[in-house]
């Protein structure tokens, strides 16, 4: 698929990850609507996007993926500006260990709101004229992170939400693709979180652990990541794929997809 005068709606845009799947997005021909609850830097960013891109590619919104009244808003906007939606990347995510809620509202209820926000809008039950939606896991939505439980949890959430949407949005045929993105540790600010004591609380031992792990696993690039991102969006056989990305292996995750073959079903489960 061609991104060439396509529209995005990517949320948490305005640093690390979220701005580099922005970038390649418009890098590629699209328009993006950025969505971030940091406004000053999400504004830094717009400014020099449009240096770059030029001032009508992309708009700014203010929103936090928390409340259902400022997505809904920002959904509408980014219409209004650009008439359509055709790509949703719903990306926005935080470590909070000790709030366990509000990271919980973030990281897995932003992504449903987001998902179904987008199915709204997308779906063609609805109207719509189909699109894609990709969802940000992590490899904690595989592998759990002992020194960060609360995120692994969300990130369990996101990927299990995110197959079950795409199975069933697969087989009532709304004509959205639904993939998910699972990366390990990549250059960006939410990396200190594991060094801080919201995550390792007052448990030195933790913090030399966390600093094994990433010396042993490594550190990937926004860039590598972001080439992964723009693989979900338009390969259109990716549909339901869940794609892990780690400094040894970029690939689709061998789910089974239970959905489309429920004779198989039996053979999978201890009966
Ligand atoms: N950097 C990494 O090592 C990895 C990150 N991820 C995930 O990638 C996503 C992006 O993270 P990074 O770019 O690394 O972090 P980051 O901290 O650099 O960027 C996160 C962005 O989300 C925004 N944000 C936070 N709460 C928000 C809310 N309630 N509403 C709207 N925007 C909000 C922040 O203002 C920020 O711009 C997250 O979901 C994270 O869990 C997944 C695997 C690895
Ligand atoms: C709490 C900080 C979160 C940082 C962002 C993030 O989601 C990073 C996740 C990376 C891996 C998490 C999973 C398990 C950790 C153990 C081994 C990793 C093996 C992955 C690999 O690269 O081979």
């Amino acid at each position: 698929m061609s991104l060439q005068g396509k529209v995005a709606l990517v949320t948490g845009a305005a640093q690390g990850l979220g701005k580099g799947f922005a970038e390649i997005l418009l890098k590629n021909g699209a328009k993006v609507a950025l969505l971030d609850i940091n406004e000053a830097v999400g504004k830094d960013l717009k400014s020099a996007f449009d240096k770059e891109y030029g001032p009508d590619s992309t708009v700014f919104l203010k929103c936090d993926v928390k409340s259902d009244d400022q997505f809904k808003e920002a959904f509408e906007a980014a219409i209004k500006k650009f008439h359509k939606i055709d790509i949703v990347c719903n990306n926005a995510g935080i470590v909070d260990e000790k709030d366990w809620e509000r990271a919980l509202a973030t990281n897995l209820g932003g992504v449903i709101r987001g998902t179904y926000l987008a199915l709204s809008y997308m779906k063609k039950q609805n109207g719509g004229h189909g699109g894609v939606i990709i969802n940000v896991a992590s490899m904690a939505g595989i592998l759990p992170l002992l020194t960060a439980p609360i995120y692994t949890a969300t990130k369990h959430g996101v990927l299990g939400f995110s197959r079950a949407i795409s199975d069933l949005s697969r087989v009532c045929n709304f004509g959205v693709r639904i993939n998910t993105l699972c990366p390990s540790f990549a250059e960006t600010a939410i990396l200190s979180s594991m060094y801080s004591a919201d995550t390792v609380k007052d448990i030195p031992s933790l913090q030399e652990m966390n600093r094994k792990i990433i010396n042993t696993v490594g550190i990937l690039d926004v860039s590598v990541v972001a080439e992964a991102f723009l693989q979900l969006a338009t390969d259109e056989s990716k549909n339901g794929s869940a794609l892990m990305v780690t400094k040894k292996h970029t690939g689709d995750i061998p789910f089974p997809k239970v959905s489309e073959d429920l004779a198989n079903l039996s053979s999978m489960l201890p009966l």
